[in-house]
């Protein structure tokens, strides 16, 4: 041989062929792959950071949910004042509503669900789509197969007399926004108007690329690898991330990121925005 202690190379599965973000459910490197390390686990919880990774996800049945199973990464519990969890929708499944005043963003990641709601239109919301539903909006996602979601919720922040609205839209809809001094290609999934208290950034970064500003903001985040590799730094950790996990980001914590490998990272990052953080 020539030498090199070369390592079993990445075998370029032909990623073209797998459905988008069919690295959510089935990571590089899945717990399955773990289960025979005793004790072994990426995850780390610190003041100000939680890397939360597939071999450490803890599913229950969703209280108020039919047939579906949950797992939170973010909640009150860190200091938030959002929670973030992926539901695992099974056959014949549906949603429960949120408490009073909360509203809720719902990103599916896997399979399909109907969104119903008072006024009866229903939609179909299939992989790359999404729904923001506003504090009290009566509504259900129901699902005939199977569904994964990723699920933010959040006690809405009135501000004057501004009010949100039902909005159903998908990813690639969405228009690249200027992102002037960096490099990654950045959508929004929600107005940027005063009355949503928060939006939903989907960054994408080709292998390579990084983050140009090292972040410290009052601004709190919850993410999700969607697609893709690289190193996340947080404080003054750094830690090799993969698709399907799970970042929480307190308030002024150090944050970057670099893309590596062969395929585009892209992310999706909860960030609260529009109210004074007095
Ligand atoms: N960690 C991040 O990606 N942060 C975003 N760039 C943001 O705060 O907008
Ligand atoms: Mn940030």
């Amino acid at each position: 041989d020539d030498g090199f202690c070369s390592a079993p190379s990445i075998v370029e599965s032909d990623e073209k062929s797998k459905p988008i973000y069919w690295k959510v459910t089935n990571p590089t490197l899945s717990p399955s792959h773990l289960q025979d390390l005793p004790g072994f686990t990426r995850s780390v919880y610190k003041r100000d950071h939680a890397l939360i990774t597939p071999e450490s996800h803890v599913y229950s049945p969703l209280p108020d949910w039919t047939n579906t199973l949950g797992a939170y990464f973010v909640t009150p519990a860190m200091g938030s004042h959002f929670v973030m969890y992926l539901a695992k929708m099974k056959e014949m499944s549906s949603s429960g509503l949120p408490p009073r005043d909360i509203e809720r963003l719902v990103f599916v990641v896997e399979g399909a669900v109907t969104l119903t709601n008072t006024s009866s239109s229903s939609n179909k919301l299939t992989v790359d789509s999404y729904a923001y539903l506003p504090p009290n909006f009566h509504h259900s996602l129901d699902c005939v197969e199977s569904a994964t979601l990723v699920v933010f919720e959040r006690r809405y922040e009135h501000l004057g007399s501004h009010t949100t609205e039902l909005i159903i839209g998908s990813t690639d809809k969405q228009p690249l926004l200027e992102t002037p001094g960096e490099v990654f290609e950045l959508r929004k999934l929600l107005p940027v108007s005063l009355a949503y208290d928060f939006n939903i950034h989907i960054m994408d970064f080709q292998p390579g690329e990084f983050l140009n500003v090292k972040e410290v903001h009052y601004n709190q985040h919850g993410l999700l690898l969607l697609e893709g590799q690289g190193i996340y730094r947080l404080g003054d950790n750094w830690y090799p991330v993969q698709a399907r996990d799970v970042i929480w980001m307190a308030p002024f914590v150090p944050q970057w990121y670099a893309a590596l490998g062969k395929t585009r990272s892209r992310y999706l990052l909860y960030k609260d925005v529009n109210r004074n953080p007095l």
